[in-house]
């Protein structure tokens, strides 16, 4: 068993995690401030949080807040006091989120109540001009062979993760970087047999839009070849990392694809008609938004992840959860970091963030030799590694 790395902080300056709360934070303030026509209050709300996010130090949360005991039961009481920036990393950004929704009364009483924030960023993707073309590219695979449209759908799904809205607002040009190299872990083949007649998969989607359509055109076309018996897909129990799917991202994902017409119709129907007889079903349960790895995840859902043939863990921050967010030296076994989850485990992570496991040591020298440490980061890397 290797040795427990540190967690990661944000505290150096000249880091990712530190440029995320110092320069991403503020950047994501500024675009929801502009997105609504919020009031005064509002308003005063977001600066407070601009100046203690940036400056301040982790204020305790109201006692009658919502999910206040959940928060102490995350750890809550252990930060006031401290710096943002002295914390572990995956605790601030979550705490991040929390405090915005707060800002602009997402938890409510009141007329905001349940308007998410990021709702016209999610909005505007799924009606872009690339949606369209993603979606029209289904009727030339609609002829190919049943393998050949998983393995589309499956990178589909991969790459959907490339560039979430987050990440966009800090590095616009993440997109235009870089051809796709290949993948820097590929675990697909053991991805493939533990799907062939799975019965339940467990889906832990990560981005809405670009990234949720390809998800669930992937779950369709399993459920339809009768590959997987059900389906389960895990969203988020509210808004989170800008882009984080919630129900509302499914159902207008759902609606996107039903009037597309062509084959993402007939994906669309087919889904929707899974969701009908209860091959298909959403859950979302509140650890979905919990500071913590999944090491630390509650009874209930270590049971329900259990008795699923495979759980698939989309996205960087699902990856940093499942291995912990620390500084494993890159070739830690994966099958060792991921021992503590209850079931076969897959993650499906474009790299976003320093943590990363599993590399064959001559995969680390290359991507090293060529870009230094940008790889980890850049968005321009992908992986796919299973623990069967
Ligand atoms: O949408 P994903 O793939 O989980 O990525 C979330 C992004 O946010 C981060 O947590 C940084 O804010 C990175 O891990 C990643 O860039």
């Amino acid at each position: 068993m290797s040795a427990i790395p540190p967690v990661l902080l944000s505290d150096e300056p000249g880091s990712f995690p530190y440029s995320v709360l110092a320069e991403r934070h503020p950047a994501i303030v500024g675009q929801v401030r502009e997105a609504f026509p919020y009031g005064p209050d509002q308003h005063r709300a977001l600066d407070t949080l601009l100046e203690n996010c940036t400056k301040g130090v982790i204020e305790p949360l109201p006692a009658d807040a919502p999910g206040r005991d959940l928060w102490t039961d995350w750890g809550m009481d252990e930060h006031i006091g401290r710096s943002w920036f002295d914390i572990p990393w995956l605790w601030s950004e979550s705490w991040f989120y929390r405090r915005l929704l707060d800002a602009v009364g997402y938890f409510g009483p009141g007329p905001w109540q349940g308007v998410d924030p990021f709702r016209p960023f999610k909005l505007a993707e799924l009606e872009s001009p690339e949606t369209d073309e993603e979606l029209a590219a289904l009727d030339d695979l609609a002829d190919r062979p049943a393998e050949e449209q998983a393995e589309a759908l499956l990178h589909g799904s991969l790459w959907g993760n490339r560039a979430d809205l987050g990440f966009r607002l800090s590095d616009g040009d993440a997109e235009a970087r870089a051809a796709v190299p290949a993948l820097v872990a590929d675990d697909s083949a053991a991805l493939r047999t533990l799907l062939d007649g799975a019965d339940t998969l467990c889906l832990v989607a990560d981005n809405a839009g670009r990234e949720l359509v390809p998800d669930l055109l992937l779950i369709a076309h399993l459920l339809a070849r009768g590959r997987v018996r059900r389906a389960v897909l895990h969203v988020k129990s509210h808004p989170y990392y800008v882009s984080d799917a919630t129900t509302a991202d499914v159902v207008d994902a759902l609606r996107r694809l039903t009037r597309a017409g062509g084959a993402a119709a007939g994906y669309g129907r087919e889904l929707w008609a899974a969701m009908a007889d209860g091959r298909l079903t959403l859950r979302a349960h509140p650890f979905s938004c919990a500071p913590l790895p999944y090491e630390a995840m509650p009874d209930d859902l270590r049971a329900e992840l259990a008795g699923a043939t495979l759980t698939v863990l989309k996205g960087d921050l699902n990856y940093r959860r499942l291995v912990g967010d620390r500084r494993w030296p890159p070739t830690t076994p994966f099958a060792e970091v991921t021992a503590h989850f209850p079931g076969p485990v897959a993650a499906l992570r474009t790299l976003k963030s320093d943590v990363i496991t599993g590399l064959t040591p001559a995969t680390e020298a290359a991507l090293v030799a060529a870009e230094g440490q940008r790889w980890r980061t850049g968005g321009t890397h992908a992986l796919i590694q299973v623990r069967p």
